[in-house]
């Protein structure tokens, strides 16, 4: 196997309303990749079919080397030994006891670490003798990660699994996130919202719109070289006919108080434009830039 721990290629599936249309990703060994878009742009959708929960309608994907498709099978359950996988919603019965919980992935996985389950729900202040039901929407989110984290994956798959956390236990995930992807030959896809925590942890950012991807690039090129300058109307010209800015990757967003433009390199253009002001640039405002914003 190479080094990508995921690679899709032209994933597609049509429901009637919705379709993944042809989505290319990939996740390399070592890696933390984020995974963002609008509701209903399409992530969970991919990563089910990453999973092979569903068959798809076109394209190729693998996880660990093995086709999506055989996952769900008989033969895919040694891959999936391999893989932590975390849902927003908790998706175990709710009569169970989080002590109980532990006993049971202890028969179902080989390489269940019975310590270390017990470490991380202690650490994450779950009750042992707490049911399910009993936990709130972030407890239960604590207890499928400690779940995730505890049989030697390789690979962590999570979506929105933040979602529910305050953030201090936000904080007390990243730290186990960074730790676990700092051992040899593993990676984390994480499909988030909260793209501050992917400001803090993700090397690479893919987004996903309409079922399309729209961007893949590493973080630091969002979040180190590019800016938002902040215009009034008659600096966009001005930027344009500079060619400080190409043409085609000239962006804006207009405002009632004046107009963002994207700049790829924002060192570059407080040279050429020190008048006007420029700010990092965030996640998210690239989202809403590459999504909503004009091209000239
Ligand atoms: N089983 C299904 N049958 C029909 N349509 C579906 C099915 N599952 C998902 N969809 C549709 O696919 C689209 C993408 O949904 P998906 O859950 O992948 O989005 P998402 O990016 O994860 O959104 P969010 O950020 O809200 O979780 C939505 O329009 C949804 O209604």
């Amino acid at each position: 196997m190479s080094g990508s721990l995921i690679e899709a290629r032209g994933l597609t599936k049509h429901y009637s309303a919705f379709s993944l249309e042809g989505v290319d990703l990939t996740v390399n060994e070592g890696e933390v990749v984020g995974f963002i878009g609008q509701n209903g742009a399409g992530k969970s959708t991919t990563i089910k079919a990453l999973l092979g929960l569903f068959p798809t309608d076109g394209g190729t994907s693998s996880v660990l080397g093995v086709p999506s498709d055989e996952l769900s099978r008989a033969s895919g359950a040694a891959v999936k030994e391999q893989v932590g996988v975390v849902f927003d919603a908790i998706s175990l019965p709710e009569h169970l006891k989080v002590a109980d919980v532990g006993r049971i992935y202890e028969r179902t996985y080989a390489t269940w670490d019975a310590h270390r389950f017990e470490r991380l729900t202690a650490d994450f202040g779950l009750d042992a003798k707490k049911t399910v039901k009993e936990l709130s929407r972030g407890m239960g989110m604590k207890l499928s990660l400690a779940c995730a984290l505890a049989h030697d994956a390789r690979l962590l798959i999570l979506d929105e699994a933040t979602a529910g956390l305050d953030p201090m236990a936000r904080d007390e995930v990243l730290d186990l996130l960074r730790d676990f992807v700092a051992e040899p030959g593993r990676a984390i896809l994480m499909s988030s919202h909260i793209t501050s925590d992917l400001e803090r942890i993700a090397d690479r950012i893919v987004c996903i719109d309409a079922g399309r991807i729209v961007f893949d690039l590493p973080k630091d090129v969002i979040t180190d070289e590019m800016g938002i300058a902040r215009c009034r109307v008659a600096d966009l010209e001005k930027i344009a006919d500079s060619g400080v800015v190409p043409d085609a990757e000239l962006r804006y967003l207009r405002h009632d108080y004046g107009i963002d433009v994207l700049v790829p390199d924002r060192f570059a253009f407080v040279e050429s434009f020190p008048e006007i002001p420029v700010d990092r640039m965030t996640i998210d405002d690239y989202m809403t830039l590459t999504l909503k914003g004009g091209v000239r």
